[in-house]
C-alpha cells in the first residue's frame, strides 16, 4: 500500500509511484494506493452530500484496519494535519470544484450543524498517524545517510556564548504541574465526568475499556495563569529588546495546543480583542484561529481599516514578532500551525538561535513553550549550545529514537479525551463502580487531558529498546523524568521489564528530560552515537531536533513503525508536508523537495515483504535498491535548491537510474537482470536527453487545477514531464 497524501509529498508521488510501480511489477508485487489527503478525508466523511460519482470510500479505517493484520505493509507519506484555517481552505477549495461539501459551522446552531462539526473535527489535526501507527516507532539515520552528511556538512549558524535566544515556560498551573498517574490494576471501564461548582453534572465522555496494566493520567493547564505567563513574557520580551516568538504543536495536540496559542494571541492583542469584542463575537472570530482567520472574516466590514490599524498599533508597541514569512507580513500568530514545535525549535537550534524578523533578517528569540514537560528539554538544549558552540555536522554523532507511540500513546490519543471546560469545578475520571481514579479541580477555560498508555506497547517499547542498544552496540537513554507523575509509572514498568532481557554488556540508563539531554549532547560531540528512548511527544520532537542538526533536514530518516501484530509500516523520513515546497512549485516549476525518505522506507518495505512472503526477487529489488540510495548519495542527486539544478523530478530519474544499473549488475536472479540490463541501457544512452527535458520543465509558472486537491492529469503532466523517461518505463510494464 502506497498512500497518497497532501502538498510535496504528493506532488512527488505522482513522479515516483510510476517508477516504484514499474520496478516491483517485475517481482509480482502489486503496488495499490489509497488516499489519505486532508480532501480525500473530507470527502469520505460527506457521502450524503455528494453525486455518486463524486463518493470515495473510507480510505482511512481501511488503512487502520489493515494495520492491525500481520500481512499490513504500508508506506506512508507525510500528510497534513490540519488546522481550522486550512480546513475550511480546503473545504472552500472542493466546493468551487463542484463537490456540495456543507461548510465549517464554527458555532453550531442545531444538532444537524453539530454533526457537522463533529464530522469535520475528526478530519482535523493529527487525525491520520494514531490510526496507522498500530506500532512502536524506530527512526534513525541509516550508516550511508549519515556518512553522506559527514562528508557534505550542511549550513549551521554559529551560537554565541551572549546569545539572547532563552525558553519562557510557566512554573505553576501547567500540565506538568498538574499532572496525576496511577496504574490500572484489572480490566475494567472508565468515564470523565465534570462536577461543576455549581451543582450540576455531566458526562465528558462515556464509558470506555481500561485494560489490566495501562498507565493513565490527568492533567489541567490553567487558562488564567497561562495569560499571566504570557503577559509576563511579552513584557519580559519588550523590556530586554528581544523578539518574541510562539512554539506549539497545534496540529498534533489538535484539541488543547490551538486554545494555547489563541490563549497566548488573546494576550498579545488584548487591548484590540477588548475593545471590539462585539464584532468579533458577530462574526465568530475565535483567537484560536489566529490573526489570518481575523483578516479574512473582517474583510469588507467597516471598520476593517480600523482594526487591522490596532493590530498594526499592538505589534509596533509589543516586543518584536517572529516573523514565518517576512515579505507578505505573516507573523508567528497568523495561523497556529504555521509554527510547529518540532520543526521550528530544531531550525532555531540548527540557525544557531534564531528565527526570521520583520526586515528578513535573522535575530535571537524568546521562544514561548508554555508547558514544562517539554521546556525543560529545550533549555537544557540551548544552554548546552551557548556554552559549548553549534554542533559540527562534520564530526557529531547520531541520535536515532526509539518512540512508545502504539495503541494511541500517551498525548497523541488524547483528542477525544481533553476538554476545555466553562465553569469551575472538578474533573473526575472513575471507574464502572464510581470509584475517582483521577480528579483535577479546574476553573472556567481550563483544558482537562486525560491520557493512556497500555502495557503491551510498553512491553514491546522496551524490548525493542534493547535489541537497538544491541544490535548497533550503542548506549541507550530512556528520556523520563521521575518528577512527573506519568513517567514514574513508566518508569517502574520500564525497570520491571528490563529485567525479561539480558542486557549484559549494554549501557541502558533512565535519565530526566534535561540531564539526557546534556548527555547525550556530550556523547555526540565526542562523535559517538546514542538512542533516545522515549515517550511519543518526545519521539516527534527528538526526531525533527536531531536529523535537522545532524542531517540539515529530517527528511533524510530511515522511519519503521514495526507494527505490533507482524506486519509494517514504513514512513518516509520524519519531517512533514513542507507546504513552503508547493509554493515554489507552482510559481516557477521547481520541487524541491528530498524524497530519500521515500527510497529509504521503499527499501525497507521490500526487504520485510520478501521475509514475510518468502519472495526472493523481493529481497534482490531490496538490496539492489540499497546499493542506488548509496550511489544516490554519493553521486549527490538530491534536489538542489533553485531552478536549473536537478529537482524532485529529476532525482527520481537518478534513483531510477542507479537502482536499473544495480540489477542488471546483480546476478542472483537472471530474469531481473535479462529484464533490466536493457533499461539501464536505455537510460545510460538517454541520460543527457531526460535531464533536458527534466530541467526544461522548470522555471515557469505550473497549473495543476488545485492546492488540496488538484487534477489528477495535470499533475500527473507536471509531474512527468520527460517524455523520453515515461517511454523507458513504460517497457517495464
Ligand atoms: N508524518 C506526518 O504525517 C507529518 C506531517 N506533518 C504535517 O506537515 C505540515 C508541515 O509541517 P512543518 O512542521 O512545517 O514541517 P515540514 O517538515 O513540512 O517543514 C519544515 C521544513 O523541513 C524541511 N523539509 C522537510 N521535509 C523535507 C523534504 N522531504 N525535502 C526537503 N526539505 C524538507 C524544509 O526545510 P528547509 O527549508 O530547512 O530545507 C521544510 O520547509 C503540517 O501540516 C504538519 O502537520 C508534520 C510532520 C510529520
Ligand atoms: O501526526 C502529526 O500531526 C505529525 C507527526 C509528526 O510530526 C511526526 O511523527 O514526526
Ligand atoms: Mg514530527
Amino acid at each position: 500500500m502506497y498512500t497518497i497524501t497532501d502538498e510535496a509529498p504528493m506532488l512527488a508521488t505522482h513522479s515516483f509511484l510510476p517508477i516504484v510501480k514499474a520496478f516491483t511489477k517485475t517481482a509480482n508485487i502489486a503496488i495499490e494506493t489509497r488516499d489519505i489527503s486532508l480532501a480525500g478525508r473530507i470527502l469520505s466523511n460527506f457521502p450524503e452530500f455528494l453525486k455518486e460519482d463524486q463518493k470515495i470510500g473510507d480510505a482511512l479505517t481501511e488503512l487502520g484496519q489493515l494495520a492491525n493484520t500481520p500481512e499490513a505493509n504500508i508506506i506512508k507519506l507525510p500528510n497534513i494535519s490540519a488546522s481550522v484555517l486550512q480546513l475550511k481552505e480546503a473545504i472552500a477549495e472542493l466546493q468551487s470544484q463542484g463537490f456540495n461539501i456543507p461548510n465549517f459551522p464554527e458555532e453550531p446552531q442545531n444538532d444537524a450543524e453539530k454533526e457537522i462539526k463533529a464530522k469535520y473535527s475528526k478530519v482535523l489535526g493529527s487525525a491520520v498517524n494514531p490510526v496507522l501507527r498500530e506500532g512502536n516507532s524506530d527512526r534513525r539515520a541509516p550508516k550511508a545517510v549519515k556518512n553522506y552528511a559527514k562528508a557534505n556538512p550542511h549550513k549551521m549558524g554559529t551560537w554565541a556564548s551572549d546569545s539572547k535566544t532563552e525558553v519562557a515556560h510557566m512554573n505553576s498551573g501547567d500540565f506538568y504541574g498538574t499532572e496525576n498517574s496511577t496504574t490500572i490494576e484489572k480490566d475494567g471501564k472508565f468515564r470523565i465526568v465534570f462536577n461543576a461548582e455549581n451543582g450540576t453534572t455531566s458526562v465528558l465522555k462515556d464509558f470506555s475499556n481500561l485494560k489490566a496494566g495501562e498507565v493513565i493520567d490527568s492533567s489541567v493547564m490553567n487558562l488564567n495563569a497561562l495569560k499571566q505567563f504570557a503577559k509576563a513574557t511579552i513584557a519580559d520580551a519588550k523590556a530586554k529588546n528581544v523578539m518574541l516568538s510562539a512554539h506549539l504543536k497545534a496540529t498534533m495536540m489538535k484539541v488543547s495546543d490551538p486554545i494555547i496559542f489563541g490563549a497566548i494571541v488573546e494576550t498579545f492583542f488584548a487591548d484590540v480583542y477588548t475593545k471590539y469584542a462585539d464584532v468579533f463575537n458577530s462574526l465568530d472570530i475565535n483567537p484560536n484561529n489566529g490573526l489570518q482567520d481575523l483578516y479574512n472574516k473582517i474583510a469588507g466590514i467597516p471598520q476593517e481599516a480600523e482594526i487591522k490599524q490596532a493590530i498594526a498599533d499592538a505589534l509596533a508597541n509589543g516586543p518584536r514578532v517572529a516573523m514565518v514569512n517576512s515579505e507578505k507580513g505573516i507573523t508567528n500568530f497568523h495561523v497556529s500551525s504555521d509554527v510547529i514545535v518540532d520543526a521550528s525549535m530544531a531550525a532555531l537550534a540548527r540557525s544557531g538561535g534564531k528565527m526570521w524578523n520583520t526586515d528578513g533578517k535573522e535575530e535571537d528569540t524568546i521562544a514561548i513553550i508554555p508547558d514544562r514537560s517539554y521546556a525543560g528539554f529545550y533549555s537544557a538544549c540551548i544552554d548546552e549550545m551557548k556554552q559549548n558552540g553549534a554542533l559540527d555536522p562534520k564530526t557529531i554523532g547520531s541520535v536515532p529514537n526509539v518512540g512508545l507511540m502504539a495503541q494511541k500513546a500517551e498525548e497523541y490519543g488524547s483528542h477525544d479525551k481533553t476538554f476545555q471546560l466553562k465553569e469551575n469545578g472538578i474533573v473526575n475520571v472513575e471507574d464502572e463502580n464510581g470509584n475517582v481514579l483521577l480528579s483535577q479541580k479546574v476553573e472556567a477555560g481550563d483544558i482537562f487531558r486525560m491520557c493512556q498508555v497500555k502495557d503491551a506497547p510498553i512491553q514491546d517499547w522496551v524490548k525493542l529498546a534493547v535489541n537497538r542498544a544491541r544490535l548497533s552496540d550503542t548506549p541507550a537513554i530512556f528520556w523520563l523524568d521521575k518528577d512527573r507523575a506519568h513517567d514514574s509509572e513508566i518508569i517502574k514498568k520500564v525497570e520491571k521489564y528490563l529485567k525479561d532481557y539480558d542486557t549484559t554488556g549494554l549501557d541502558i540508563r533512565i535519565m530526566d528530560v534535561k540531564d539526557a539531554m546534556k548527555e547525550t549532547l556530550r556523547i555526540i560531540r565526542q562523535g559517538k552515537d546514542v538512542i533516545s528512548v522515549s515517550g511519543n511527544v518526545l519521539r516527534d520532537y527528538l526526531t525533527d531536533l536531531f536529523p535537522i542538526l545532524e542531517l540539515g533536514t529530517s527528511a533524510k530518516m530511515l522511519s519503521i513503525v514495526p507494527l505490533m501484530n507482524g506486519g509494517g509500516l514504513f514512513e518516509t523520513g520524519a519531517g512533514g508536508s513542507a507546504p513552503k515546497h508547493v509554493e515554489q512549485f507552482i510559481e516557477e516549476g521547481y520541487l524541491r523537495w528530498d524524497s530519500l525518505g521515500e527510497f529509504l522506507a521503499l527499501q525497507a518495505s521490500l526487504e520485510h515483504l520478501a521475509q514475510t512472503q518468502n519472495n526472493a526477487k523481493a529481497q534482490v529489488l531490496a538490496d539492489t535498491l540499497d546499493e542506488a540510495n548509496a550511489k544516490f548519495l554519493a553521486e549527490d542527486k538530491s534536489p538542489a535548491r533553485k531552478v536549473g539544478g536537478i529537482d524532485n523530478r529529476g532525482s527520481h530519474f537518478y534513483l531510477a537510474f542507479y537502482w536499473a544499473q544495480a540489477l542488471a549488475n546483480q546476478t542472483k536472479d537472471a530474469e531481473l537482470k535479462a529484464t533490466f540490463t536493457p533499461i539501464a541501457e536505455a537510460m545510460t544512452a538517454d541520460e543527457v536527453k531526460i535531464n533536458s527535458e527534466l530541467i526544461a520543465a522548470q522555471g515557469k509558472e505550473q497549473k495543476i487545477g488545485g492546492y488540496y486537491h488538484p487534477s489528477f492529469e495535470l499533475t500527473e503532466k507536471a509531474m512527468r514531464p520527460s517524455e523520453t523517461l515515461n517511454t523507458i518505463l513504460a517497457k517495464l510494464s
